[in-house]
């Protein structure tokens, strides 16, 4: 799914779907912060691929416990799911709780027999580690997922142009890569990075119920994101 750039539409409604329509390539259904999400994702029937999400509260979500991996092994056997989050930490065995690896890999396993992709994600809510780190947790995560998901806090200008500089080098290196900086001093990389290669962006269909901090609203994003590719027809 993630040849191309994908815009995401962020929500914990499926019945925003038909809203983000117009902009979105998919949704990204946060399970984690969702009333009845098994319930939505049965009676969906929308148009847009869903990317499933049920972000850990050890990484910034509402999700509990390694019963979340339920929730997400149920999502992977839907038609309308083209992708499932899955945090890099569970992957790797480095969260302290060893039941993290064995279920993340074992829904791995199970999602790439169910032709679904995988994106292994990583957070960081409080700042951007140095050029270096981010290039590692890059290939980390591409290593583990289909796509590797960096998404930090950029507390100044510097951070933005490194991870900005991250995305292009991980690309260079043959990394299928997702980045993004969250606050605002970040804000722009949502629509550069995708120029150096960022295959993944987030934003809410509702401004109001945003999923990070920093977030463009959905047609922003797309107007920001498409009018910075080199093939816009009025270049
Ligand atoms: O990981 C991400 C990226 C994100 O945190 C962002 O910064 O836009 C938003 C989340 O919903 C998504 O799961």
């Amino acid at each position: 799914m993630f040849e191309e750039f994908v815009l995401a539409a962020s929500t914990a409604d499926l019945s925003e779907e038909p809203r983000a329509r117009e902009h979105a390539d998919a949704v990204e259904f946060r399970l984690d912060l969702a009333r009845d999400p098994l319930d939505q994702l049965a009676s969906y029937d929308g148009d847009l691929p869903l990317i499933v999400t049920n972000r850990a509260s050890w990484e910034g979500g509402e999700a509990d416990g390694i019963g979340r991996y339920d929730a997400l092994s149920t999502a992977i056997g839907d038609d309308a799911v083209a992708a499932i989050d899955v945090e890099l930490a569970a992957l790797r065995g480095t969260h302290p709780d060893s039941a993290e690896e064995s279920h993340a890999t074992a829904l791995r396993d199970a999602a790439r027999e169910a032709g679904v992709d995988v994106i292994a994600s990583v957070h960081d809510f409080e700042s951007t580690p140095e050029l270096a780190a981010l290039v590692e947790l890059l290939a980390d995560a591409a290593g583990e997922g289909d796509v590797g998901k960096l998404a930090t806090t950029a507390t100044a200008p510097a951070d933005a142009l490194a991870m900005i500089e991250a995305t292009h080098e991980a690309t260079a290196a043959g990394h299928r890569v997702a980045t993004m900086c969250m606050g605002e001093p970040g804000r722009h990389t949502r629509a550069v990075t995708p120029v150096y290669g960022s295959k993944i962006g987030y934003a809410p269909v509702d401004p109001a119920n945003a999923t990070a901090p920093g977030q463009y609203p959905l047609a922003t994003l797309r107007e920001l994101v498409d009018g910075l590719q080199d093939d816009r027809s009025d270049a």
